[in-house]
């Protein structure tokens, strides 16, 4: 299975219009991919607060029909990231997920919203839904950004069937080092591939990090980005998954110390 994550740079001069036309022609070149991830906010800019609710759109609207459209002409599974939903009085980061006949599969609305040099907490409401995606290659958690800190909900993830993680993001290269960390150990603790696309450029004066990575079940970064503007292409077997849990069945030995079940005398 071919994948690839598209690691967009973000620039202030760069209009949302103008970044989208530009985001489909790199997505023009991905024919024969099975699977493209795109980053959080990128067409908007995530530091861009300013913009957020006039550039808001319904899940319905214009951006969400044009990668519809793009996902059926490249006939691919495609993660478009995520762009500022307005739904009544209510704004969300929200990503979806087409088939490659263009439906859309799935949308997830970002639940552990960012308080942090962000004004995503204030302007935003959370998402409740975690999801989980059928696809012909298997079921599909997808999670956005400051989510990878929150092992729960991978877990819950994978209770419910992933065996591959999309995460979306918009993560400053400040704190690369817990990026890095996270995207390999969200893949092993939950034996997963998983498939990350982040953003790079200086926008609103804070640098993005960029290192978007295709990781494997086995924590080993296979595919990785530099702090350019780049795709991160990688073949990928997803039996791969089945073997490690089998070899090494970590998944079945885990006791629940986390939950009103657990007692310390049994
Ligand atoms: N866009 C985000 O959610 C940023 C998260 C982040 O920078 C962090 O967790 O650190």
């Amino acid at each position: 299975m071919k994948v690839a994550s598209v690691q967009v740079e973000i620039k202030d001069d760069e209009t949302k219009e103008q970044r989208i036309l530009r985001v489909e022609s790199i997505l023009d070149t991905l024919k024969g991919y099975n699977l493209i991830v795109l980053p959080e906010i990128w067409a908007t800019g995530y530091f861009s607060f300013d913009r957020y609710k006039e550039e808001s759109e319904p899940i319905d609207g214009p951006f969400v029909e044009s990668f519809s459209a793009k996902a059926k002409a490249l006939s691919a599974y495609l993660f478009c990231g995520s762009f500022v939903e307005k739904d009544g009085d209510n704004f969300y980061n929200t990503s979806v997920m087409f088939d490659p006949q263009g439906r859309r599969i799935a949308s997830y609305r970002k639940i552990h919203l960012f308080h942090y040099g962000s004004d995503e907490g204030k302007l935003l409401t959370r998402g409740h839904e975690v999801m989980v995606v059928d696809t012909d290659f298997g079921k599909v958690g997808l999670a956005t950004c400051y989510d990878l800190r929150f092992p729960e909900l991978f877990r819950r993830q994978v209770d419910l069937g992933a065996e591959l993680l999309l995460v979306t993001s918009a993560w400053p290269h400040r704190r690369l080092m817990h990026w890095n960390l996270f995207n390999q150990v969200r893949a092993l603790e939950n034996q997963c591939f998983l498939i990350s696309s982040n953003c790079v450029g200086t926008t609103r004066g804070t640098l993005l990090g960029g290192h978007s990575q295709v990781v494997d079940p086995w924590g080993v970064v296979i595919a990785s980005g530099g702090e350019q503007e780049t795709i991160v292409k990688a073949e990928i077997d997803l039996t791969q998954i089945k073997h490690i849990r089998e070899i090494f069945p970590q998944l079945k030995h885990r006791v629940l110390t986390g939950s009103s079940e657990w007692r310390e005398d049994i």
